[in-house]
């Protein structure tokens, strides 16, 4: 197991040994060990599973604190361009993302500490998306970014996105007041 940290503190991509034989692929999907060994902390309480087509795009969200959720997330199938948005009030980095292609062959993961704006596109039809969350769901908590918000500059590489109503009147980033 490999790990890929970035420029924005805290994110870290997990690249799990893949076992190929005649038979397909074997993976360890969580190792709670394996977690802690590379200083991901957290106590993971809820499994989320999401199915989109190409050009899906869910995000970008967050819960609130007391609720805030750091994710572990994955693709079973398919292909994903993950975002993560650093809403840190006092972070260096704040407004800045990283963004990581998620696919079913090198099974790669990328954890995202609370303090985080997610959201994904799906790159191909039937992307199962999973993730583990560090906080059960609390809707009355949620929050967001605006997805295509010029100021973030994220290059989703999708013209007509499918998102949803609600994802698309969620505030700029500069109408945004961050709770972290
Ligand atoms: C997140 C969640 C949703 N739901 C219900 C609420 C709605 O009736 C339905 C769809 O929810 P929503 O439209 O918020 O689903 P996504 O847009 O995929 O939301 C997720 O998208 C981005 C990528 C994230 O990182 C978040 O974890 C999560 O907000 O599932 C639940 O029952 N439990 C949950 O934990």
């Amino acid at each position: 197991m490999e790990f890929k940290y970035f420029d924005i503190q805290g994110v870290v991509e997990i690249l799990p040994r893949v076992f190929g034989d005649a038979r397909g692929a074997f993976f360890e999907s969580f190792s709670a060990q394996k977690m802690q060994d590379a200083g991901i902390h957290g106590q993971w309480v809820q499994d989320n599973q999401s199915r989109s087509d190409r050009g899906v795009v869910r995000g970008l969200h967050f819960q609130k604190p007391p609720f805030t959720q750091a994710k572990l997330v994955r693709v079973a199938q398919g292909r994903a361009l993950d975002v993560v948005v650093d809403i840190r009030r006092n972070s260096p980095t704040y407004g800045q993302h990283v963004m990581v292609e998620l696919d079913a062959e090198r099974f790669n993961m990328l954890y995202v500490p609370e303090g985080f704006a997610h959201g994904f596109t799906a790159l191909e039809d039937n992307t199962l998306f999973l993730y583990k969350c560090t906080n059960y769901y609390a809707p009355q908590a949620e929050g967001g970014l605006l997805w295509n918000d010029p100021a973030l500059g994220i290059n989703w590489g999708v013209q007509n996105a499918t998102i949803s109503a609600k994802d698309q009147v969620l505030p700029t980033l500069a109408n945004f007041d961050s709770p972290f």
